[in-house]
């Protein structure tokens, strides 16, 4: 009697331990972020504790991390997948922008300053549905943890509060780019999800005006770059078929941050918050 009753507890035991096995594989194979390479599940780890020394490291030293193979090709399908979606039933209301403007992202005002040409394609924050993967990335709690430990350790870091450009989508298709600047915010964490191996290439400037061409970077990569420190640009996509696209997550140091009317005009082609309700 006794005996069968343990013998039922061990097997309930090693059920239990199966199940709990399963349920971490489920979890942690079949998430957005590849946790193998980027244990953020595991933030007490060395291998975690390494991996915020490393890319802080990067960070402060040469202006850039970057985290190859961030996201898993399951979870890249379906992000272009949902872009793809996106695009058709937008249309012509995704914004198409095209402009002058200095190193400093401002309007050109005298003569002999150096005009930059930029266009791209944007899908704002606001047109970017709140199931999606993007989001639900954007959203997650111990990458915005992550990147306060890479980039501003001492302070409080907060997603942006801003309505179209807390995270949006660039596309580059042929004969845009986004030339030389300096950006506003003090630094961009971007996700690449497709990336040309010759052209739409990220660039930036360090000591001497020596460019550094990031032709190592692939689409499933995040990049964490101080780009109000570094001159940089994406270069020119100049043939029909190719395009690079990704996605740009804003964070800031107050718990509010919100662009202005003039930013909206300039970068989301629109004032008025966008109903996505209205459109499906
Ligand atoms: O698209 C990129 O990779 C760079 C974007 C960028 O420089 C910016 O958003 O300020
Ligand atoms: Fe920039």
């Amino acid at each position: 009697m006794l005996c069968s009753y343990m013998y039922k507890m061990k097997l309930f035991t090693r059920n239990m331990t199966i199940f709990k096995c399963y349920y971490h594989y489920r979890r942690h194979s079949h998430t957005l972020i590849n946790y193998t390479e980027y244990p953020f599940h595991e933030p007490n780890s060395s291998a975690y504790q390494s991996l915020v020394k490393r890319c802080r490291q990067s960070f402060k030293t040469t202006g850039c991390c970057y985290l190859p193979n961030f996201i898993s090709n399951k979870t890249l399908e379906t992000i272009l997948n949902e872009i793809t979606e996106w695009l058709n039933k937008y249309g012509d209301r995704v914004f198409h922008s095209y402009e002058l403007h200095n190193l400093h992202l401002q309007e050109t005002t005298n003569t002999d300053e150096e005009q930059q040409k930029s266009s791209k394609t944007v899908i704002a924050y606001d047109q970017i549905p709140t199931t999606s993967l993007l989001h639900q990335i954007y959203q997650y709690n111990p990458l915005t943890e992550f990147i306060r430990q890479i980039t501003t350790p001492e302070t409080k870091l907060y997603r942006s509060r801003d309505e179209m450009g807390a995270m949006y989508v660039n596309i580059y298709e042929k004969g845009n780019q986004l030339n030389w600047h300096y950006d506003n915010s003090h630094f961009f964490v971007n996700l690449l999800l497709k990336q040309p191996s010759d052209e739409g290439i990220f660039e930036y400037k360090i000591q001497n005006d020596k460019i550094i061409s990031r032709n190592d970077f692939e689409a499933r990569g995040l990049t964490i770059f101080h780009g109000s420190q570094y001159r940089h640009r994406v270069t020119e996509i100049k043939s029909p078929k190719k395009e690079r696209i990704n996605a740009i997550f804003t964070y800031a140091t107050i718990s509010d941050h919100k662009l202005n009317d003039y930013i909206h005009k300039k970068f989301f082609g629109r004032i008025q918050k966008w109903d996505i309700n209205d459109e499906y």
